[in-house]
């Protein structure tokens, strides 16, 4: 897998154009406002590369002649598209060269908003979008789900899904769930707001380490950063190892560790990925710190077109759907699949008052509807399967609004907890 980015700055941030009424708060913002003790220290620093970048800003040439393909191999390119690649990403870790400052590097930066009015040209690669910068476990998952793509890192979820809408990215590959932390929501509101079509699942085995500046002990830390949902993955484990300082959310893991090397921080860990300390410079002070060994993300695949269902290997298959009445649908929508023998391995409910839906009826005529839950389900079954056909026609006449999000062959790779260490 490679990656491709400007080679210059460019704008990080959605918040740079909060004036764009599309966009919504980004994710990491919205969870650190429930989690009143983690306060986000990279807004003030934001602050500071605002003025910065907005010298820099490209122009459609600018990022034309700068998109340069990097060779950077994050992942193994060796094996078939099911191969277990994750392994060179999370594998052992070989003794570094570690540099206190952070080497200049020629990493991607995470694509934007700014980035979509021109449309870079492309070779024959797969172009695959994920969230955060490289070394973060989406851009390990992406080159898990496609070993030969070009990954693209972007700032945000949003901007993940929006780059394959606009034809910036083939492919988008984003986390929904993990096997300790639970469902990633922000990705379930937006696979409803976006009309891109779930193509394939991929789930990837997370081994988190402690990262810090060469040299750094773990007596001399005040705050331990990273994604959200990594924090939560190491609670236990950061407090087993006498880590009792504060937590702050970043918007990805490896940001996490980028922003530990840029800033020089001598007070402050990073728990991201052995890939992240290698990009970033930072030695490993502490591995495996996940509380349980078994902990793994399950990403899905986005594309602008569904791919056509078969029966000739394991299917899964994912709707959504709401009723005006409230929770009572549930109980008759699952009966429907318990009926015809239909394993769900997913349910999930989101509250969606506050944004009325056009729900289309026989004459074709819209109405906007308010539903107070939006409800998510994954079941066994291919679409061309007739029991799942028939499932949801049934589903269909119980709820006022239906849709498949996609119809996809199962993740089926074997793993074992021990084989990525
Ligand atoms: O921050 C990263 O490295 C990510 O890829 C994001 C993410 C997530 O959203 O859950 C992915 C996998 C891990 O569970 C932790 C974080």
């Amino acid at each position: 897998m490679n990656s491709i980015a400007p080679s210059k700055p460019i704008l990080k941030s959605l918040s740079y154009l909060d004036t764009t009424p599309k966009l919504s708060i980004p994710t990491g913002r919205k969870i650190q406002s429930k989690r009143s003790q983690i306060c986000n220290i990279k807004s003030i620093y934001k602050q500071e590369s605002r003025s910065f970048a907005a010298g820099l800003v490209t122009n459609r040439a600018d990022w034309q002649t700068s998109c340069a393909i990097l060779a950077s191999n994050v992942v193994s390119q060796q094996g078939a598209e099911n191969t277990d690649i994750v392994t060179s990403v999370n594998g052992a870790h070989q003794t570094l060269d570690l540099v206190p400052i952070l080497k200049e590097n020629n990493l991607p930066k995470p694509l934007s908003i700014t980035d979509f009015s021109p449309a870079p040209m492309h070779g024959s690669e797969l172009r695959v979008a994920y969230q955060g910068v490289p070394g973060a476990y989406s851009e390990a998952a992406a080159g898990k789900a496609y070993p030969n793509c070009v990954a693209i890192p972007c700032d945000q979820f949003e901007v993940a899904f929006q780059a394959v809408g606009h034809w910036i990215a083939d492919r988008a590959v984003l986390p929904v769930e993990n096997s300790l932390g639970g469902s990633i929501h922000r990705n379930y509101d937006l696979l409803l707001r976006h009309n891109l079509h779930i193509v394939g699942e991929v789930q990837l085995p997370v081994h988190h380490c402690l990262l810090a500046l060469p040299g750094v002990r773990k007596e001399d830390l005040n705050r331990v950063i990273s994604h959200p949902q990594a924090l939560s993955q190491c609670e236990s484990t950061l407090t087993k190892l006498g880590l009792n300082v504060a937590r702050e959310a970043f918007d990805d893991t490896a940001g996490a560790a980028e922003f530990i090397a840029t800033h020089n921080l001598r007070d402050t860990a990073a728990i991201a990925s052995s890939r992240a300390a290698e990009l970033y410079g930072l030695q490993v002070l502490a591995d495996g710190i996940q509380d349980d060994s078994s902990n793994v993300t399950r990403f899905v695949m986005l594309a602008r077109e569904p791919i056509i269902p078969r029966t000739d290997r394991p299917f899964k298959t994912s709707i959504v759907f709401a009723h005006d009445e409230g929770m009572s649908v549930l109980f008759k929508v699952l009966s429907a699949f318990e009926f015809r023998n239909i394993s769900l391995t997913k349910i999930e409910s989101r509250p969606y008052k506050n944004r009325p839906i056009r729900v289309v009826g026989d004459a074709s005529t819209g109405t906007a509807k308010h539903f107070e839950y939006m409800f998510y389900i994954d079941f066994e079954a291919s679409m061309a399967d007739p029991r799942a056909q028939n499932a949801l026609a049934e589903v269909q006449e119980f709820t006022s609004f239906l849709r498949v999000l996609g119809s996809y062959p199962m993740d089926m790779t074997p793993w074992s907890p021990n084989r990525d260490l």
